[in-house]
């Protein structure tokens, strides 16, 4: 059974369930006790597709960061299952998670995360560099081309615009080959054009590399750049969109909150 939209059902849970790069099984998040008890996820189940870029959207509050982070391995559960491939990361101690997160997942955060006396070059291959894996000059070649930094590898990251530094960032989570990237808020802190260059290349790199892309976003118009989109809403899943476009994003996201509010 192979899936090219987000599956957010029971059937999720056999094994076998078409071709994900990762899935959440009836996962849920508590964080806090007594008055401050908040239920950031509330039973979610969500099967990513691989080669598809899938935008997660929704209001303020509604679980974005918490559902990402707990299917990238960065948080822990308090129910349910997650999945990479088919490595369910509960089962897993310290040492193999980071082993996990290191050689199969990829992140892009709104803040470059660069390190400032390194080159652009040595920021893109540094995870490569600390696991002592060899770059596959082809690929990071064409990751390279694709990102158009070329002419800026030996530029440290305050000798580039924030377009150019998170272009950066790109290459260095595509530089591994991971089997999924999360992204969260990628375009927060760039202009609208940066902001549009950016997206292109993950687009791209999803369209003619083949790449995983899970990207959390406020924005209608970056969403518009995803295969699909899956809506939170108070800590669950509420609906799912095919071939968005900012206008119809925007239409569902009525109702809600204002995207962009409280962040
Ligand atoms: N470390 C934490 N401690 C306590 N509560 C938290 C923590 N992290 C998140 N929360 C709460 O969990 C809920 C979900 O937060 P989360 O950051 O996942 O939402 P989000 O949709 O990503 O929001 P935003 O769009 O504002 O970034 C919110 O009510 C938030 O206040």
């Amino acid at each position: 059974m192979t899936h090219t939209a987000p599956i957010t059902d029971e059937a999720l849970a056999e094994p076998g369930a078409g071709d994900l790069a990762a899935r959440a099984l009836r996962i849920t998040k508590v964080y806090g006790s007594g008055d401050a008890r908040v239920t950031a996820l509330d039973g979610v189940t969500l099967g990513i597709p691989r080669g598809r870029f899938t935008a997660i959207m929704g209001p303020s509050g509604s679980g974005k960061s918490t559902l990402m982070h707990c299917m990238a391995g960065l948080d822990s559960i308090d129910s349910g299952r997650v999945l990479i491939g088919d490595v369910e990361l509960n089962k897993l101690d310290d040492k193999r998670l980071t082993r996990l997160r290191r050689d199969k997942v990829g992140f892009i955060f709104q803040a470059f995360n660069l390190v400032p006396t390194l080159t652009a070059l040595e920021n893109i291959t540094l995870p490569l560099d600390i696991a002592g894996r060899r770059p596959d000059r082809e690929w990071l070649d064409r990751v390279i081309d694709t990102v158009g930094l070329r002419p800026r590898l030996g530029h440290r990251p305050n000798q580039l615009s924030g377009g150019q530094q998170q272009r950066v960032a790109c290459a260095r989570a595509l530089a591994s080959r991971p089997e999924i990237i999360f992204a969260d808020e990628p375009t927060g802190n760039l202009d609208s054009r940066s902001g549009a260059e950016v997206l292109g290349f993950l687009r791209d790199s999803v369209r003619e590399m083949g790449q995983t892309i899970v990207m959390v976003t406020h924005d209608p118009a970056a969403a518009a750049y995803a295969d699909e989109v899956v809506f939170l809403s108070d800590g669950r899943i509420t609906d799912t969109m095919a071939a968005p476009t900012a206008e119809k994003v925007l239409e569902r996201m009525k109702g809600f909150d204002l995207p962009g509010a409280g962040s």
